[in-house]
């Protein structure tokens, strides 16, 4: 027997960022938002806990214990008293080291996929817990759709989406490392009152009611100048596809991947064309929201 679940990336649509607390992590006002960009992990039988990862960026995935599915499978398996004897494959379509959380979106399917294998009925709740235990990222991947993260973003309430919102998403060269772009953040507001985050109101209206245009007003990103900071590259793709018609652009989560947002599927196609020819970015994908979370196929 053997069980795949399919996981959605995440474009963070706002991420109000606050000055650092005493743990070293951030408070935060994260909205999720789940896109149609998947990879799939696949868990069965086998003598030993092992991982392999096909795709175009599989060799950037580490294989060894670090790998975040690995380290699911673990804490479910401790937690039951379960050997983690499993063979964990990972079909990699999300951008690795991104900011578009693929290492957080395979955590939220092995345990998805473990919990399955091995019927330990554990509750939703216990698995929210896990995940929170894995990574900040990690319970939204697992829930999908679109929520309010806040605490270091594990903390979710769901947001009900009124639309269909198109993206295009341009893949950088390489990866962005988070801990050093919320360090970079540190550094440039040194010295500066930083506020205590908050969601955007017309953000979340935004969402609830679907309107793209509005949406297209309300994105931001507080760690948009840190990651542009450590990779001033990415202000030319920015221009590029905002150039192509982007209503929007931004820089998802703590990058390299930058954000378009567009009218329309059409909108979002030529956005693509543009940006893959622009010498601006390595490729660029397009893909629409919302996106259910972790689901077994
Ligand atoms: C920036 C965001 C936006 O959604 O995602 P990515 O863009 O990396 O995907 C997240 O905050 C990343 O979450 P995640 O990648 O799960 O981070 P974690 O494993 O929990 O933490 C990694 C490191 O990031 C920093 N960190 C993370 C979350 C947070 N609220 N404050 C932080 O300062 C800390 O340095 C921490 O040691
Ligand atoms: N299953 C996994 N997929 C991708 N990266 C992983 C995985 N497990 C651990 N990692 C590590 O996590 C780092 C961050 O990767 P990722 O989650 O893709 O990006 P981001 O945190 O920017 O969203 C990678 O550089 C890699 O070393």
């Amino acid at each position: 027997m053997s069980v795949t679940v399919r996981v959605p990336a995440k474009v963070n649509v706002q991420l109000a960022v606050g000055a650092p607390r005493p743990d070293g992590f951030h408070d935060l006002a994260n909205v999720f938002l789940a896109v149609g960009l998947y990879d799939e992990v696949n868990v069965s039988p086998a003598d030993a806990l092992t991982v392999t990862c096909s795709g175009p960026d599989a060799a950037q995935v580490p294989l060894d214990a670090g790998n975040l599915a690995a380290r699911a499978a673990l804490a479910l398996a401790e937690r039951h008293g379960i050997a983690p004897d499993v063979h964990i494959h990972i079909s990699k379509d999300i951008p690795v080291a991104g900011g578009m959380a693929g290492g957080s979106a395979d955590a939220a399917a092995a345990l998805v996929a473990c919990d399955a294998l091995w019927a330990t009925g554990a509750t939703r709740d216990e698995l929210l817990a896990i995940c929170a235990e894995l990574g900040s990222d990690v319970p939204f991947s697992l829930i999908g759709g679109a929520a309010l993260g806040v605490g270091r973003g594990e903390q979710l309430t769901p947001i009900d989406v009124g639309g269909t919102f198109h993206w295009v998403f341009a893949v950088a060269d390489g990866g962005l490392s988070t801990p050093a772009v919320y360090g970079e953040f540190d550094r440039l507001t040194a010295g500066t009152d930083v506020p205590a985050p908050e969601a955007s109101p017309a953000l979340l209206d935004a969402l609830r009611t679907g309107s793209t245009d509005v949406l297209a007003k309300a994105l931001s990103n507080d760690l948009q100048p840190a990651a542009l900071s450590l990779r001033p590259s990415l202000a030319d793709t920015l221009a590029a596809g905002t150039g192509a018609g982007a209503l929007a652009a931004l820089v998802s989560g703590s990058g390299p991947t930058t954000a378009f947002l567009a009218a329309d599927a059409e909108a979002a196609r030529k956005i693509a064309d543009t940006l893959r020819t622009s010498g601006t970015c390595r490729t660029a994908r397009v893909a629409v929201s919302p996106a259910p979370g972790a689901t077994i196929v």
